[in-house]
């Protein structure tokens, strides 16, 4: 049977529910005033903080601790930036936190659709699921609940699985580090990259956090030492010391092999661990499905996962005992990663 359909003011969509509406109107200026329609930094960052808002929450301390996907790092930014996993985020919470004046959302729905927006710029993502109607957020989160970098992997996983989540949902989450950089961990430089494509949402990530490497990147003053040597150094890579470890743990090694070079997977992947992710907190059935008001993602620029030039087969530390994907290499010397999406290696040049 067809579903009942009704018109937003303005007459420019339909939907399946008007409290739909708004999202529409939300999208376009997310797309034409903050992330100008691209995988740009903004977009990354928007990204981010989904995870860190949702994160909030505890299946043993109860909801005193946090209420999930709710907007309080938004509400109570003062408070939950606090905690130092929280370093970074100040720049989508400033971005975004205007919004609420301008439309009739919650802070959580602003947080959940601007990172499903954010994402739908990256070539190969997937089209996030958006539910609507998340109540505000009473008081902020806990301090100590979101992931640090630094932290052993037993202590994430068991963090995880408090909120919810297993080990591969972790994996499917971190397919997002393919469209990350740092811009607080390294010393005296922003947006270090996680792979050598961070403008696309691409596998790259899982193969180039495998690869050994002998370099690493001076941290930051009284940042800790969250990362391990990375193979693309050089070109100004770093790799999370936390991505490496769940990279390699018995749990979980075989979930991130799995991910190489299959776009397909890593997409419905992704897009299953954000649907679970940005509903924390709440009782699914008793929101909204606001998905038509998400636009439709660029499309993957399908290039086979590779080697990027300089790295190879050899440089694999591979911990999932089955055979590892056969890969091309990237011919000729190792390139500079760019820091912009139109090519430039300078992050002082990109056109803003
Ligand atoms: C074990 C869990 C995780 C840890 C330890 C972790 C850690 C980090 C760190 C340290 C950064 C760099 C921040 C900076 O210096 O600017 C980062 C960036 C990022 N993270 Fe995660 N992360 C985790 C899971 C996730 C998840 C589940 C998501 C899903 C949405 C996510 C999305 C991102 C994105 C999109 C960025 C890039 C931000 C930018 O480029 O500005 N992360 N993460
Ligand atoms: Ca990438
Ligand atoms: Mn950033």
């Amino acid at each position: 049977a067809a579903v009942k359909r009704v018109s937003c003011p303005g007459g420019k969509h339909t939907t399946t529910n008007e409290a739909c509406c708004v999202f529409f109107d939300l999208a376009e200026e997310l797309q034409n005033n903050k992330f100008d329609n691209e995988c740009s930094e903004d977009a990354h960052e928007a990204l981010r903080l989904t995870f860190h808002d949702a994160i909030g929450f505890s299946k043993s301390g109860g909801p005193s601790k946090g209420t999930g996907a709710d907007g309080s790092i938004m509400i109570f930014n003062d408070t939950e930036l606090q905690d130092p996993a929280n370093n970074g985020v100040d720049g989508a919470i400033d971005n975004l936190k205007p919004l609420l004046q301008q439309f009739k959302v919650t802070a959580g729905d602003l947080i959940q659709f601007a990172g499903a927006v954010a994402v739908s710029n990256c070539p190969g993502a997937p089209r996030l699921q958006f539910l609507a109607g998340r109540p505000n957020a009473t008081h902020p989160a806990a301090l100590g609940l979101v992931p640090k970098p630094e932290d052993n992997v037993n202590k994430i996983f068991a963090r995880m699985a408090d909120a919810g989540f297993s080990p591969t949902d972790l994996v499917n989450l971190l397919a997002s580090h393919t469209v990350a950089r740092s811009d607080t961990l390294i010393l005296n430089r922003e947006a270090v990259p996680f792979d050598s494509t961070p403008f696309t949402f691409d596998s790259q990530v899982f193969l180039e956090v495998l690869l050994k490497g002998n370099e690493t990147l001076p941290p930051a003053a009284g940042e800790a030492d969250a990362q391990v040597p990375n193979a693309l150094a050089a070109q100004g890579e770093m790799r999370l010391q936390s991505d490496f470890a769940i990279a390699h743990d018995t749990q979980t090694a075989c979930a991130w092999q799995e991910m190489i070079n299959n776009q397909q997977l890593m997409m419905n992947n992704f897009k299953n661990a954000m649907a679970k992710l940005a509903v924390t907190g709440h009782d699914a059935s008793k929101l909204i499905d606001c998905s038509d008001a998400v636009p439709i993602p660029k499309p993957p620029v399908g290039k086979a996962t590779t080697f990027p030039a300089g790295t190879g087969p050899k440089l694999v530390q591979q911990s999932c005992p089955k055979p590892f994907p056969v890969l091309k290499t990237d011919p000729g010397a190792p390139t500079t990663i760019p820091e912009c999406i139109n090519g430039d290696t300078n992050i002082d040049d990109c056109p803003s």
